[in-house]
């Protein structure tokens, strides 16, 4: 009934604050999100991972982490969107606005979860936290949750 789709997510964190950008258009635009998006057939998810944080904030990184797995659903759609998230503690490069996005760095007390996704204030203190941990979310349209799970793991 449910069909998965593969969409990556980077957090680039620095001490005492995280990198963000404004999505300018399509799906999620007007929220500061994390950078990623789909995987293409032959990639693997964390090349996909990298290939969206050049393309979307104009990093490279080769401190790649894998910390999260999150399911997304959202009501009456059949594609549940399968997000692998990943946190980069270092990065090469500046942060550059491309089509896609507007990088910003906020401080780790100043994160603007009022203008984020809905599920991001659950997990970011987990991600911040260099816990790992598995998640399902149900949505209502973009902005309201209806169900939740989040658990901490050892391991992915
Ligand atoms: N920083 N968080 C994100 O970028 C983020 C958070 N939650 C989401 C939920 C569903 C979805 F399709 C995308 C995101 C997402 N990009």
């Amino acid at each position: 009934m449910f069909t998965r789709k593969l969409l990556t997510l980077v957090l680039v964190v620095q001490p005492g604050r995280v990198l963000l950008g404004m999505k300018k258009r399509g799906f999620g635009a007007g929220k500061w999100n994390g950078f990623g998006g789909k995987v293409n057939p032959g990639e693997s998810i964390e090349q996909a991972a990298r290939r969206e944080l050049l393309e979307e904030s104009g990093l490279t990184t080769n401190t790649l982490e894998k910390i999260g797995n999150i399911t997304f659903e959202f009501v009456g759609e059949t594609e549940l969107m399968d997000v692998h998230i990943y946190r980069a503690d270092e990065y090469d490069g500046e942060p550059t606005e491309s089509e896609e996005m507007r990088p910003q760095w906020f401080d780790i007390d100043k994160i603007p979860y009022g203008k984020m996704w809905a599920d991001d204030i659950f997990w970011f203190p987990l991600m911040l936290q260099k816990k790992k941990f598995l998640g399902y979310f149900k949505f209502h349209g973009h902005d309201v949750i209806l169900e939740q799970k989040l658990n901490e793991v050892q391991q992915l």
